[in-house]
């Protein structure tokens, strides 16, 4: 694909760039609109997309025998467990898993404007503008690409259907997993998530048990047991400053607002796959296997 000469403008040096993405977040936070950052002209969100487009060409496959060229999507509300189910399948599959949370998170982790402005958005549960996060999403699969990946499996990536529309212009994705879980149970698990802030893995403190109803056609119970850290991380838990009763509320408004069109866009496009989760892992994993039709050449690689 033809790449746009504006690339030559988005990779000139570094603060030039932070300054376009500061004074961009200066006016979404400025914003008025309650729905989080306003898009801004045309022309920011071309050249991110251009960027996207070149990180996203094909490279020479790096090695035929991690098989095939997954380019997969997982939406799904706060805490349904897009990081865990796609992390699992990035194993499984061999394919970089590429969650924007984290790499809005890493980008937090610095110190200066650009951080401290993002942290406000990300703090009150509102989307970082669509060009920034754009532009974040290019540097790591070009970064990836240096390094031989190919494929990926994206979390919490499109969010809003301007991004669908710019990652459908520059690749094509093959399938989106759409996970569900009841919405009394997402607010529990945002809450009960603890993240080892040594080795970065993943548990929940939570204990979900949701009582089945008596009538026929009634849910049936679901029970989500904790997923407790082993001894060496437990001291070393942390909360994400984001997981807070008010702010996953916000969260979750958010998603029904920007991202629940997401998918839609994709459902159209008959590349939808929803998946219920009917409980914890043990439950959820081997089905959504199933559903993806793994369960017979791939489950014995299942740790
Ligand atoms: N594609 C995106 N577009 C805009 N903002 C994003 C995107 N991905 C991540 N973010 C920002 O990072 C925050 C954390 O993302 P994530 O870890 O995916 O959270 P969640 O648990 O809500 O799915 C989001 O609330 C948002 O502020």
């Amino acid at each position: 694909m033809a790449v746009s000469h504006r690339l030559f403008k988005l990779f000139s040096p570094l603060t030039a760039q932070k300054n376009t993405l500061s004074s961009l977040l200066i006016r979404s936070l400025s914003s008025s609109s309650p729905h989080g950052p306003s898009l801004d002209p045309e022309i920011d969100l071309k050249e991110a997309a251009a960027e996207l487009e070149k990180s996203t060409s094909l490279s020479p496959s790096p090695s035929p025998s991690k098989g095939r060229n997954f380019h997969w999507v997982f939406l799904g509300c706060p805490g349904v467990g897009k990081g865990t189910y796609a992390s699992r399948l990035s194993t499984l599959l061999g394919v970089p898993h590429i969650a924007t949370g984290d790499l809005v998170r890493e980008e937090l982790s610095s110190s200066g404007l650009l951080a401290s402005q993002l942290k406000e958005l990300v703090n009150h549960g509102k989307l970082v503008p669509d060009e920034f996060i754009i532009s974040l999403l290019s540097k790591r699969l070009e970064a990836g690409k240096e390094k031989g990946e190919s494929g990926y499996i994206l979390d919490g990536f499109p969010r809003t259907v301007t991004q669908a529309e710019i990652l459908e212009g520059v690749t094509n994705i093959d399938l989106v997993i759409n996970l569900k879980l009841r919405e009394e149970a997402l607010l529990a698990k945002c809450l009960g998530r603890r993240i080892c802030s040594e080795c970065g893995a993943n548990y929940n403190v939570a204990c979900i048990d949701i009582k089945g109803g008596d009538d026929e056609d009634a849910s049936p119970r679901m029970y989500m047991p904790p997923l407790l850290p082993p001894p060496n991380c437990e001291s070393k838990l942390i909360t994400r400053a984001d997981d807070t009763e008010e702010v996953v509320k916000e969260r979750l408004r958010v998603y029904h607002k920007m991202t629940q069109p997401v998918e839609e866009f994709y459902r159209k496009r008959g590349k939808l796959l929803e998946f219920e989760l009917p409980g914890g892992i043990p439950q959820s994993w081997p089905k959504l296997l199933r559903a993806l039709h793994l369960e017979d050449d791939k489950q014995s690689a299942i740790a």
